[in-house]
This record gives structure tokens, sequence and C-alpha cells, in this order.
């Protein structure tokens, strides 16, 4: 497969099959964890990997193949561990088109996942609310997405299809697992923390701004809950390769909907609210993985 090809947006990086086998190869040369599970951590989240026991951790600069983290609140650090029973991997700092990745880079490690083994993906972020009901502090389950750049022709799989990971037309309609997001409800009921936790609907937006009120306005009617800059495109790649996902958003701050509304959001805010929730939702999402099935590798 040729490295390049032109798109509606001009010459685009394609990433091949080698590319990620490369880096996958080179991970399991590096530790002896085989990972069933895989935690993307959103902005200020980084801290659910310190839930790992016997950990072997790697910088994004010490990877074959990896891209850098740039963003504040994302740590640029690969980590493997056991998590209550379960082989874990956590990526502490995740990549955003807006630093200036192409999209087969933004998701590159959603496919080494599946190389190294890994069954089911969990994505967390830090999210503005949209939704009147959900207010900074909440925990918004994620039961669906809209992909704003992936609508506008801005989609991770653009390019020849790889039939090794998937099928050229994925279907998208149960992107959130059910069974898992099933479970979360549970957990959270048990821990005490149900009324801070609902479910709802992400938009991935471009970034790097923030919303203006007119955009904010016309996501609300459209009926998205919460709205982020990441997620949508490795859920993408993730359930075209068959991996089994969940998905959490932190919210973080409020999405001004208003022209009389004063409040101005910012990144430091929200790396403030993700560190102030950051024991709960750890404690919802190690009980997750202890209280998932998989079977030798195989979620079911
Ligand atoms: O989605 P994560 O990585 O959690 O980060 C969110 O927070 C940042 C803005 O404050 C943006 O990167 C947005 O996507
Ligand atoms: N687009 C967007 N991303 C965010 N990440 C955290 N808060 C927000 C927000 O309000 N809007």
């Amino acid at each position: 497969m040729s490295k390049s090809w032109v798109s509606l947006w001009g010459s685009e990086q394609v990433c091949v099959h080698d590319d990620y086998q490369k880096t996958a190869d080179w991970l399991l040369s590096q530790t002896k964890h085989r990972p069933q599970v895989a935690i993307i951590c959103g902005s200020g989240l980084g801290m659910l990997a310190d839930a790992l026991k016997c950990q072997d951790a790697f910088h994004y600069t010490d990877i074959p193949g990896f891209p850098q983290s740039t963003v504040q609140g994302h740590a640029g650090r690969l980590v493997f561990g056991e998590l209550k029973g379960k082989t874990c991997v956590c990526m502490q700092g995740r990549f955003h088109m807006y630093e200036g990745h192409s999209l087969c880079k933004t998701t590159f490690p959603v496919r080494v996942f599946k190389l190294l083994g890994v069954e089911t993906l969990i994505v967390t972020n830090a999210a503005g609310s949209l939704a009147d009901g959900l207010k900074p502090g909440d925990i918004m389950i994620i039961k669906d997405h809209v992909n704003f750049p992936g609508l506008g022709g801005f989609n991770p799989l653009n390019g020849p299809n790889d039939d090794k990971f998937g099928p050229r037309f994925p279907a998208m309609s149960a992107c959130y697992n059910p069974g898992l997001r099933c479970l979360a409800m549970d957990i959270a009921k048990q821990q005490g923390v149900a009324e801070l936790v609902q479910e709802g609907v992400y938009a991935a937006v471009g970034g790097p701004n923030f919303e203006t009120i007119a955009e904010a306005k016309l996501m609300h009617r459209l009926g998205v809950d919460a709205v982020g800059m990441s997620t949508a495109p490795e859920v993408v790649v993730a359930v075209h390769c068959g991996l089994r996902v969940f998905g959490i958003s932190l919210i973080t701050n409020k999405v001004v909907k208003s022209y009389e509304d004063r409040e101005c959001v910012n990144h430091e805010g929200v790396l403030e609210v993700s560190k102030l929730r950051s024991h709960t939702l750890q404690q919802l999402v190690s009980e997750l993985v202890s209280r998932m099935d998989v079977n030798n590798n195989t979620a079911v």
C-alpha cells in the first residue's frame, strides 16, 4: 500500500500495517505484560494509570513510530500493568487532530493495541456539557457519539482500507458496548456516586478553539449532551478492528449557550475539575475492569 494518498484535504500520510506491527513488536519485546484492556486517559486524567500494579512504563519519545504528546495534562507515557486481575495498558496522554497529527497518527495506538491482543478499549475524556442536566464534576457514560469531522469527510478510515483490521464499511450503530454501560451504572450505584453519573451523547469537534455560542446552540438542538475534541476518531478505528468499547466523559465545564452568560472556559479550568474528580473516576474504572468478562483475551 502506498504511504500517501490524495484526499479532499490534500496529501494525507497513511500508516500501513507494518508501521503498527513494528511498534507492537517493539512493545512486546520490552514488556512481559500481555494486555487485555487498553485505557486512554483524557485531559488531566492520567492518574487512572496510577492504579496499575507491577508497572512497565515507556515514554512516547522512546517508542518507535509513536506520535508525541504536546498538550498540557497529557504526560506522554504508555503504562502496562495489572489492575484487579486484568492486564492493562494505559495511555497517559492522547493525540488530537488540532496538535497537527494526521488522523492515522491520532488513532495510531488503537491499532497497536489490537496487535498487542487487547480486546476492550476504555476511552475517557474531559468534555463541556450542553445538556442542562449535566454540570461540572458530573460523569457521562457515552452511549453514542457524533463525529463532526467524520461527517465532514475527515475520517481516520479514509484512504485504502486495510482488510486485516476490518471491513471497508463498518457499522457504527452499537459503538459503545451496552453490557459495559449497564455494568458501569450498577457500579456507580454500589459506590454511592449514582447521582453524579448519567448516559449521554458525546460530540467530537476539531478544536482547538472552544465553541462559539451559535455552535453551542446548534449542537444542543441536535441532541448533543457533551462536546470535546477527541475520542470519536479513536472509537471509529477501534470498532473497525473489532474492539469492544466503553467511553466516559468527565464534565469539566458548562458550554456557554447564551449571549448573556459571561462565563468563559479555559484549559486550566478543565484540568482543575479533572483533578477534583480523578479519584471517583479511578474507582469506577478500576471496578469496571475488575468485573468485566474476559476469557483468555476474548471479551464476551
Ligand atoms: O478530549 P481530551 O483529551 O480529554 O481533552 C479535552 O480537553 C481539551 C480542552 O481543554 C481538549 O483536548 C479536549 O478534547
Ligand atoms: N470542544 C470542547 N472541548 C472541551 N473539552 C473540555 N471542555 C470542552 C468544551 O467545552 N468544548
